[in-house]
């Protein structure tokens, strides 16, 4: 059929009024003169603007500007009576030019602004008034194209016809034509004529408009029972087929503007990007859960064979007694474990912070045998029979003290959701067992747990660490588009703070840490630092100015001697600290800052005047007869008694935590509720953080709004049994992952070191850190002899020291083989070694040097233990530290002997090779290292030759036997006669 389109132009057309009949015959009506009645307004129809129909003159305009100009309520706004008010002034006046004057605001929109900004159509910044012009034009156009249906015109109308005329280019131009008389029949707004001129030549607002209002006036018509269904009537049809037309698609999406993006309103990146943040971090839960979960099971297995390795009395043996033992799984754990049998629950208590105390006596009230627990202690316990075989299930606890009177032992156990698990051990036979590797499942699921709330909450607005999220899980441009938005700072050449520091001259890399670190707009800082470049003093520095600056701070490390060595430093600082976890296992030293300690003290008094009552009471208990009314009303106050001081005490510790300036705790302790429920940090602080594995930094991470990470990854790494947990990623730190992200761009080096002697350093640099690392002048040269007190010897002037128990023609000495442990724990020592250590640190007392100073190492547990033996024959050398390489880390002494014990046909070295572990023991000298080995073994591990080599070049190497250093004279041995190798 073909489509003549004139008389559809013409019969729109209002200039055609009162030309006479159409070519069709339909009756025109001049613009807004509709003689449809006025439709009633759809309640889904948002209209922002009164006004009455443009046939209808108001003083609408007028009464506007009068309101606004009555004075406003608070705030200069219009009270809501003056809203009401104006309101139905609205409804009753008439409106003089228009719809609507225009503020000033709305006349200053200018067109130009609208595109610059997105929004062409400036369907937000058109303003009421603009809108209402708009809908008032087609409104009357749309009337006019309800009548024709009214008139029965439409059905002449090819719809298809209609929609590729007002769909094509230019039917659109068409349609806009045709729309045109009908707009400039209504005045427009003053002001915004430039605006409205804009609006009314854009084709998808002005179809827009017309088909809403057409639907109005056909529903209307419909109300009015002129049609029965305005769905189906012809004009609605057609302009329907019209919509969905593919020119007018096409012609709409061309002139469209650009949809402004959705924007994540707390980091400023668009919802797509977070989208694709989300589903990062939850492939990210989903694989570290699983390499969580196969850690757990391979910690669980080692613990049931250490379970099961219990020896058994037999039938003959005596009768029940202690059973010490040994264990082994992976040589880095290799501990002793303890076992005490027969003990009978004695009684119940609840200590602070919810733990269940439970004491255990020996049954029949003998001493408890020697036992090497002691508090902290990890132990599981099980009910048992006669002979001390335990039963398979095991319950979790901690020791929390022995009793004085020797008999007696508390543990502190868990009890899950309120349950009290331990009722069952009452009257039972009990043991505990002291197993080192026992899978922690509270750690395990307090960091599945940080996981779930990361994947739950990391990118929700109400997350205060949704910047670390973001940094963390989104790519470089993400960043970038947060620090445009002004949400976050990566500013590199902020000027260093150079405050001087009452304690130490800060160096440049660590100014720029310290400024780096102060910047409360940086959201992830990570401090990269060798050994002895001052990590642990420039966070103590940190902490102070940033709560100076106002921040309060947590402070976590993997470890719990990491953190009671930061309270310790911290506490010289006056700040108020508080450390937080099981008192059992806080050190001596930190128990004054410990929240029980502090808690305790704040109430002695109230506990004291409790008890008090509590005697009176029980007293007045003991003269009421068993029933009596008043008995039972004094067993209530005494119930109320214990009520009260628990919520004293929940008061208390609240009000301790969130009086603190800084809160310390472990990575896993920081899931305490106590401190969740207490406050959000502004500043998160994790120390050691090379050493922790990822899932359990995300407990501390999550719970401040910007964090620094501060370790070194050439130090020890987190400790992972499963092989494949590893292989997944579970052994690669927080901070190793961090400092490779986004090129860098969260991370700072340290670069100068202030511990050691510079040929100790040069080492660690060299191997270690691609020789990045220099030492301060200041320290460079230092030797043991520097200090006044120590006698200046060939031994004290040198830094570096190999006692090789291998003879220059090739024999090992007697008695300087490597041997297994036969205790069974797989561990290795060696007595040679242990007798010439323990001779060449009594040379070194002898030459002056103090005990405290000095620290011998070993990486074997059993050759630690044989040493401490020697070492505690020679009262002179109290003082002086043995321990394993791993748990010396973080801290220092003038002078370092290490015992490598490995001496063996075959080559084997063992961990030794591992060259994290062998960084900390050397770097761990001030002054003086010296290394005790047999040479032909260590070098076959080239790591370890490289390192003999350096010793041979920049040390002294003499050959030892047992017995041949005279450890009374202070020069036990003579100064190596052949010169050291260059
Ligand atoms: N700017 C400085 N001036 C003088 N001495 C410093 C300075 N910075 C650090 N030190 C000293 O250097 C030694 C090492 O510092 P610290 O223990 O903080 O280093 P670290 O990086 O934590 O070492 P590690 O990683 O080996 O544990 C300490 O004795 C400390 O007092």
């Amino acid at each position: 059929m073909s489509i003549d389109l004139l008389p559809c132009r013409f019969l729109f057309s209002p200039s055609a009024a009162g030309r006479g009949p159409s070519r069709r015959g339909i009756t025109l009506l001049s613009a807004g003169a509709s003689p449809l009645p006025t439709p009633s307004r759809s309640p889904v129809r948002r209209r922002r603007v009164r006004a009455a129909p443009p046939s209808v003159p108001t003083n609408q305009a007028a009464a506007r500007t009068r309101t606004r100009t009555r004075p406003g309520g608070e705030n200069g706004k219009p009270s809501r009576r003056q809203r009401r008010r104006r309101k139905e002034g609205d409804e009753g006046e008439g409106e003089e030019r228009g719809g609507c004057v225009p503020s000033m605001e709305e006349a200053s929109i200018r067109v130009g602004t609208l595109y610059q900004n997105g929004d062409p159509l400036g369907r937000k910044e058109l303003g009421r008034c603009v809108v209402e012009w708009l809908r008032q034009g087609m409104q009357s156009m749309a009337a006019k194209f309800a009548s024709a249906e009214l008139h029965g015109d439409m059905a002449d109308l090819d719809a298809a016809a209609l929609a590729q005329e007002w769909g094509s280019a230019d039917g659109r131009l068409g349609f806009v034509i045709q729309a045109q008389p009908y707009m400039s029949a209504i005045p427009m707004p003053k002001g915004l004529e430039a605006l409205c001129l804009k609006a009314c030549t854009h084709y998808p607002t002005l179809f827009d408009h017309f088909q809403r209002e057409l639907r109005d006036v056909l529903q209307s018509c419909q109300n009015q029972g002129l049609i029965s269904d305005w769905r189906s009537t012809q004009s609605w049809k057609l302009l329907k087929e019209m919509a969905n037309s593919a020119q007018h698609r096409e012609a709409v999406r061309r002139t469209a503007p650009p949809r402004p993006r959705a924007v994540h309103g707390s980091i400023g990146v668009s919802l797509n990007k977070v989208k694709l943040m989300q589903r990062r971090i939850e492939q990210y839960v989903t694989h570290m859960s699983d390499l969580l979960r196969i850690e757990r099971d391979v910690e669980l297995e080692f613990t049931q064979e250490e379970l099961n390795a219990t020896p058994m009395l037999d039938d003959d043996s005596e009768p029940p007694k202690p059973v010490e033992y040994l264990v082994s799984h992976v040589q880095s754990q290799q501990e002793q474990c303890d076992t005490i049998c027969n003990l009978n629950v004695i009684s119940s208590s609840t200590g602070l912070g919810g733990l269940h105390l439970v004491l255990f006596r020996i049954e029949g009230g003998h001493k408890l045998p020697p036992t090497t627990l002691s508090p902290g202690d990890m132990v599981c316990v099980r009910t048992c029979n006669s002979r001390g075989e335990g039963a398979t299930s095991c319950m979790q606890g901690f020791v929390y003290n022995l009793g004085e009177d020797g008999c007696s032992i508390t543990l502190a156990l868990e009890s899950r959701h309120g349950d009290p698990t331990f009722s069952r051990l009452f009257g039972k036979s009990v043991r505990i067992d002291r197993i080192q590797g026992l899978a922690d499942a509270l750690t395990y699921e307090r960091n599945l747990e940080a996981l779930m709330i990361l994947q739950r909450n990391g990118l929700q607005k109400s997350n205060a660490s949704i910047g670390v999220v973001a940094t963390l899980f989104g790519d470089i441009k993400d960043v970038l588009k947060m620090e445009q938005c002004n949400l976050t700072d990566w500013d590199e050449s902020i000027t260093p703070d150079r405050r001087i520091s009452e304690r130490y001259a800060f160096d440049a890399s660590q100014l720029r840490a310290l400024s780096l670190g102060l910047n409360k707009k940086r959201p992830v800082l990570v401090i990269q630092g060798p050994p002895g470049t001052g990590k642990t003093v420039l966070l103590t520095e940190l902490i102070v100015r940033a709560v100076q600056q106002g921040e309060n701070v947590l402070v976590t490390a993997p470890s719990n001697a990491a953190v009671d060595n930061m309270v310790e430093r911290l506490s010289s600082t006056g700040l108020n600290i508080v450390r937080v976890g099981n008192p059992a296992r806080l050190s001596p030293s930190v128990a004054s800052k410990s929240l029980a300690e502090i808690v305790n003290g704040r109430l002695e008094q109230f506990r004291k005047e409790l008890e008090r009552k509590r005697t009176d009471l029980r007293k007045d208990l003991s003269y009421c007869i068993e029933d009596d009314s008043l008995a039972a009303g004094i067993r209530q106050l005494l119930k109320q008694l214990g009520r009260d001081l628990e919520k004293k005490e929940k008061e208390t510790i609240r009000e301790v935590l969130s009086d603190a300036q800084v809160v310390l705790s472990t990575n896993t302790g920081a899931a305490d509720p106590l401190i969740r429920r207490t406050c959000c940090f502004d500043l998160v602080i994790i120390e050691e953080a090379g050493q922790a594995i990822e899932p359990s930094c995300w407990i501390p991470i999550l719970q401040g709004k910007r964090c620094i990470l501060a370790g070194d990854h050439c130090q020890l790494a987190p400790v992972i049994l499963s092989r494949k947990a590893l292989d997944g990623g579970l052994g690669k730190s927080f901070l190793e992952r961090a400092t490779s992200l986004h090129n860098g761009l969260l991370t700072t080096k340290l670069t100068v070191q202030h511990r050691m002697n510079d040929s100790i350093a040069s080492w660690a640099s060299k191997e270690m850190y691609h020789g990045s690392l220099k030492s301060s002048h200041f320290v460079a040269s230092q030797t043991l002899a520097d200090s006044p007190i120590v006698k200046a010897t060939w031994i004290t002037r040198c830094p570096l020291l190999l006692l090789d128990t291998r003879m220059p023609y090739g024999a090992l000495n007697t008695g300087c083989g490597e041997q297994i442990d036969l205790a069974g724990t797989g561990s290795f020592y060696n007595d040679g070694e242990a007798d010439i250590v323990t001779q060449h640190v009594l040379n070194l007392v002898h030459c002056g040097v103090s005990p405290t100073a000095i620290a011998v190492q070993s990486p074997y547990i059993a050759q630690v233990q044989l040493l401490r033996e020697r070492l505690e024959e020679y009262p002179r050398l109290s003082g002086v530290e043995v321990s394993t390489i791993d748990s010396f880390q973080g801290r220092e002494a003038d002078a370092v002997v290490i015992s490598m014990v490995r001496s063996n046909p075959l080559g084997a070295v063992g961990f030794l090779g591992d060259s994290r572990r062998m960084n900390v023991a050397i770097t761990r000298a001030r002054r003086h290292v010296t290394v005790v080995c047999d040479t032909s073994t260590i070098c076959h591990s080239t790591f370890l030759a490289r390192l003999l080599r350096h010793i041979r070049r920049y040390g002294q190497v003499k050959h030892v036997a047992p017995g041949s250093l005279d450890g009374i004279s202070g020069l036990g041995f003579s100064q190596p006669t052949l010169p050291s190798i260059s």
